[in-house]
Protein backbone atom coordinates (compact mmCIF):
# COMPACT_ATOMS: atom_id res chain seq x y z
CA UNK A 1 0.00 0.00 0.00
CA UNK A 2 2.03 2.89 -1.48
CA UNK A 3 -0.88 5.36 -0.61
CA UNK A 4 -2.05 6.05 2.73
CA UNK A 5 -4.69 3.75 3.67
CA UNK A 6 -5.98 1.04 6.38
CA UNK A 7 -5.45 -2.70 6.78
CA UNK A 8 -8.36 -4.28 8.30
CA UNK A 9 -7.45 -7.90 10.22
CA UNK A 10 -11.03 -9.50 10.27
CA UNK A 11 -12.36 -12.85 11.42
CA UNK A 12 -14.49 -14.49 14.00
CA UNK A 13 -13.62 -14.16 17.75
CA UNK A 14 -10.22 -16.19 18.28
CA UNK A 15 -8.97 -16.43 14.63
CA UNK A 16 -6.03 -14.04 16.13
CA UNK A 17 -7.08 -10.56 15.08
CA UNK A 18 -5.38 -8.89 18.05
CA UNK A 19 -2.58 -10.58 17.96
CA UNK A 20 -1.94 -10.85 14.22
CA UNK A 21 -2.46 -7.04 14.57
CA UNK A 22 -0.49 -5.53 16.43
CA UNK A 23 2.15 -7.74 15.70
CA UNK A 24 2.36 -6.75 11.67
CA UNK A 25 1.55 -2.88 13.28
CA UNK A 26 4.73 -3.23 15.69
CA UNK A 27 6.75 -4.77 12.60
CA UNK A 28 5.52 -1.71 10.34
CA UNK A 29 5.53 1.06 12.61
CA UNK A 30 1.97 1.47 11.72
CA UNK A 31 -0.75 2.73 14.43
CA UNK A 32 -2.90 -0.07 15.93
CA UNK A 33 -6.41 -0.32 17.01
CA UNK A 34 -8.22 -3.01 18.52
CA UNK A 35 -12.08 -2.94 17.87
CA UNK A 36 -12.56 -4.58 20.86
CA UNK A 37 -10.91 -1.43 22.98
CA UNK A 38 -14.41 0.62 21.54
CA UNK A 39 -17.41 -1.77 22.54
CA UNK A 40 -19.57 0.35 24.75
CA UNK A 41 -19.98 -1.54 28.03
CA UNK A 42 -23.39 -2.67 27.26
CA UNK A 43 -21.94 -4.57 24.27
CA UNK A 44 -19.52 -5.58 26.40
CA UNK A 45 -21.67 -7.08 29.19
CA UNK A 46 -24.04 -8.44 26.43
CA UNK A 47 -21.29 -10.46 24.95
CA UNK A 48 -19.81 -11.30 28.48
CA UNK A 49 -23.54 -12.52 29.28
CA UNK A 50 -23.34 -15.02 25.89
CA UNK A 51 -25.59 -12.68 24.09
CA UNK A 52 -24.40 -12.40 20.18
CA UNK A 53 -24.62 -8.51 19.25
CA UNK A 54 -26.98 -7.71 16.70
CA UNK A 55 -26.60 -5.17 13.79
CA UNK A 56 -28.38 -2.39 16.35
CA UNK A 57 -25.24 -3.12 18.82
CA UNK A 58 -22.51 -3.44 16.10
CA UNK A 59 -23.58 -0.08 13.52
CA UNK A 60 -22.56 2.77 15.92
CA UNK A 61 -19.68 0.62 17.12
CA UNK A 62 -18.11 0.69 13.01
CA UNK A 63 -19.70 3.94 12.37
CA UNK A 64 -16.84 5.28 15.22
CA UNK A 65 -14.51 3.15 13.93
CA UNK A 66 -14.83 4.34 10.34
CA UNK A 67 -14.60 8.19 11.82
CA UNK A 68 -11.63 7.41 13.81
CA UNK A 69 -9.99 5.63 10.19
CA UNK A 70 -11.18 8.38 8.16
CA UNK A 71 -9.42 10.90 10.45
CA UNK A 72 -5.97 9.03 10.63
CA UNK A 73 -5.69 8.14 6.68
CA UNK A 74 -6.95 11.83 5.90
CA UNK A 75 -3.36 12.86 7.92
CA UNK A 76 -1.72 10.74 5.80
CA UNK A 77 -1.30 7.62 8.82
CA UNK A 78 -1.14 4.16 7.94
CA UNK A 79 -3.35 1.83 10.07
CA UNK A 80 -4.32 -1.25 11.10
CA UNK A 81 -7.73 -2.56 12.40
CA UNK A 82 -8.58 -5.34 14.66
CA UNK A 83 -12.12 -5.74 13.72
CA UNK A 84 -14.26 -8.89 13.57
CA UNK A 85 -16.54 -7.03 10.82
CA UNK A 86 -18.09 -10.01 10.10
CA UNK A 87 -20.89 -9.04 7.63
CA UNK A 88 -19.89 -7.20 4.32
CA UNK A 89 -21.94 -4.59 5.33
CA UNK A 90 -19.80 -4.47 8.50
CA UNK A 91 -17.42 -3.58 5.85
CA UNK A 92 -18.26 -0.96 4.05
CA UNK A 93 -19.42 0.43 7.41
CA UNK A 94 -15.92 0.44 7.61
CA UNK A 95 -15.20 2.00 4.03
CA UNK A 96 -17.60 4.63 3.72
CA UNK A 97 -19.69 5.01 7.04
CA UNK A 98 -23.43 4.69 7.55
CA UNK A 99 -24.96 6.21 5.06
CA UNK A 100 -22.20 6.40 2.29
CA UNK A 101 -19.10 9.02 2.93
CA UNK A 102 -20.07 11.82 4.85
CA UNK A 103 -20.60 15.58 2.91
CA UNK A 104 -18.15 18.74 4.34
CA UNK A 105 -17.98 21.61 3.54
CA UNK A 106 -14.78 23.38 1.84
CA UNK A 107 -13.50 26.41 2.59
CA UNK A 108 -16.05 28.12 -0.44
CA UNK A 109 -19.02 26.33 1.45
CA UNK A 110 -19.73 23.92 -1.30
CA UNK A 111 -20.41 20.53 -0.05
CA UNK A 112 -17.85 18.02 -0.98
CA UNK A 113 -17.97 14.19 -0.12
CA UNK A 114 -15.43 13.00 2.16
CA UNK A 115 -12.94 10.93 0.43
CA UNK A 116 -13.84 6.84 1.26
CA UNK A 117 -11.24 4.85 3.75
CA UNK A 118 -9.03 3.06 1.13
CA UNK A 119 -8.74 -0.68 3.03
CA UNK A 120 -6.86 -3.41 2.59
CA UNK A 121 -8.85 -6.70 3.97
CA UNK A 122 -6.90 -9.83 5.84
CA UNK A 123 -9.53 -12.28 6.53
CA UNK A 124 -8.00 -15.00 9.27
CA UNK A 125 -10.29 -18.13 8.40
CA UNK A 126 -9.86 -21.19 10.34
CA UNK A 127 -11.99 -24.06 11.48
CA UNK A 128 -14.75 -24.31 14.12
CA UNK A 129 -12.51 -26.82 16.07
CA UNK A 130 -9.00 -24.87 15.42
CA UNK A 131 -10.36 -21.75 16.77
CA UNK A 132 -12.42 -22.59 19.53
CA UNK A 133 -9.81 -24.42 21.26
CA UNK A 134 -7.76 -21.53 21.28
CA UNK A 135 -10.43 -19.63 22.39
CA UNK A 136 -10.73 -22.03 25.35
CA UNK A 137 -7.06 -21.39 25.95
CA UNK A 138 -7.22 -18.27 26.20
CA UNK A 139 -7.70 -16.21 29.54
CA UNK A 140 -8.83 -12.64 31.21
CA UNK A 141 -11.26 -11.97 28.12
CA UNK A 142 -15.06 -10.78 28.02
CA UNK A 143 -16.35 -13.01 25.39
CA UNK A 144 -18.09 -16.34 26.16
CA UNK A 145 -16.26 -18.88 24.16
CA UNK A 146 -19.92 -20.14 23.32
CA UNK A 147 -20.67 -16.95 21.47
CA UNK A 148 -18.36 -18.62 18.63
CA UNK A 149 -21.25 -20.50 16.70
CA UNK A 150 -23.36 -17.68 16.13
CA UNK A 151 -19.91 -15.60 14.84
CA UNK A 152 -19.23 -18.65 12.22
CA UNK A 153 -22.81 -18.03 11.36
CA UNK A 154 -23.06 -14.13 10.91
CA UNK A 155 -19.70 -14.50 8.73
CA UNK A 156 -19.66 -13.19 5.35
CA UNK A 157 -16.44 -13.99 3.78
CA UNK A 158 -15.16 -11.35 1.97
CA UNK A 159 -15.33 -11.80 -1.97
CA UNK A 160 -14.69 -9.75 -5.23
CA UNK A 161 -15.04 -6.53 -5.62
CA UNK A 162 -13.59 -6.21 -1.58
CA UNK A 163 -9.88 -5.94 -1.55
CA UNK A 164 -9.20 -8.53 0.19
CA UNK A 165 -6.85 -11.77 1.30
CA UNK A 166 -7.33 -14.85 3.15
CA UNK A 167 -5.18 -16.40 5.26
CA UNK A 168 -5.54 -19.58 7.26
CA UNK A 169 -5.26 -19.75 11.04
CA UNK A 170 -3.33 -23.05 10.70
CA UNK A 171 -0.64 -20.83 9.78
CA UNK A 172 2.34 -19.83 12.70
CA UNK A 173 2.48 -16.25 12.89
CA UNK A 174 5.52 -15.34 11.67
CA UNK A 175 3.90 -16.65 8.29
CA UNK A 176 0.85 -15.30 8.66
CA UNK A 177 2.89 -11.53 8.78
CA UNK A 178 5.08 -12.96 5.69
CA UNK A 179 2.05 -13.23 3.79
CA UNK A 180 0.84 -10.24 4.30
CA UNK A 181 3.70 -7.97 3.96
CA UNK A 182 4.16 -9.88 1.12
CA UNK A 183 0.68 -8.79 -0.31
CA UNK A 184 1.95 -5.22 0.76
CA UNK A 185 4.72 -4.86 -1.77
N1 LIG B 1 -1.57 -18.26 14.02
C1 LIG B 1 -1.70 -18.61 15.30
N2 LIG B 1 -1.22 -19.78 15.72
C2 LIG B 1 -1.41 -20.17 17.01
N3 LIG B 1 -2.05 -19.46 17.96
C3 LIG B 1 -2.57 -18.27 17.59
C4 LIG B 1 -2.42 -17.77 16.24
N4 LIG B 1 -3.04 -16.59 16.18
C5 LIG B 1 -3.54 -16.33 17.41
N5 LIG B 1 -3.26 -17.33 18.26
C6 LIG B 1 -3.69 -17.45 19.67
O1 LIG B 1 -5.11 -17.64 19.61
C7 LIG B 1 -5.76 -16.92 20.65
C8 LIG B 1 -6.78 -15.97 20.03
O2 LIG B 1 -6.08 -14.94 19.36
P1 LIG B 1 -6.60 -13.43 19.41
O3 LIG B 1 -5.57 -12.59 18.74
O4 LIG B 1 -7.01 -13.06 20.79
O5 LIG B 1 -7.90 -13.56 18.47
P2 LIG B 1 -9.06 -12.51 18.17
O6 LIG B 1 -8.47 -11.14 18.38
O7 LIG B 1 -9.41 -12.77 16.74
O8 LIG B 1 -10.18 -12.85 19.08
C9 LIG B 1 -4.67 -16.20 21.43
O9 LIG B 1 -4.38 -16.94 22.59
C10 LIG B 1 -3.49 -16.17 20.48
O10 LIG B 1 -2.26 -16.19 21.15
O1 LIG C 1 -18.90 -8.16 16.25
C1 LIG C 1 -18.86 -8.83 17.27
O2 LIG C 1 -19.69 -9.71 17.58
C2 LIG C 1 -17.71 -8.66 18.21
O3 LIG C 1 -16.80 -7.69 17.75
C3 LIG C 1 -17.01 -9.94 18.28
O4 LIG C 1 -16.86 -10.43 16.98
C4 LIG C 1 -15.66 -9.85 18.84
O5 LIG C 1 -15.10 -11.03 18.53
C5 LIG C 1 -15.69 -9.54 20.27
O6 LIG C 1 -15.43 -8.19 20.38
C6 LIG C 1 -14.76 -10.36 21.10
O7 LIG C 1 -13.43 -10.07 20.84
P1 LIG C 1 -12.44 -11.12 20.16
O8 LIG C 1 -12.74 -11.11 18.68
O9 LIG C 1 -11.09 -10.56 20.49
O10 LIG C 1 -12.71 -12.44 20.74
Amino acid sequence: MAASGALLVMGVSGSGKSTVGALLASQLGWKFYDADDYHPEENRMKMGKGIPLNDQDRIPWLCNLHGILQRDVASGQHVILACSALKKVYRDILIQGKDGAPLKCDESGKEEKLAEVKLLVVHLTGSFEVISGRLLKRKGHFMSPELLQSQFDTLEPPSAPENFIQISVDKNLSEIIATIMETLK
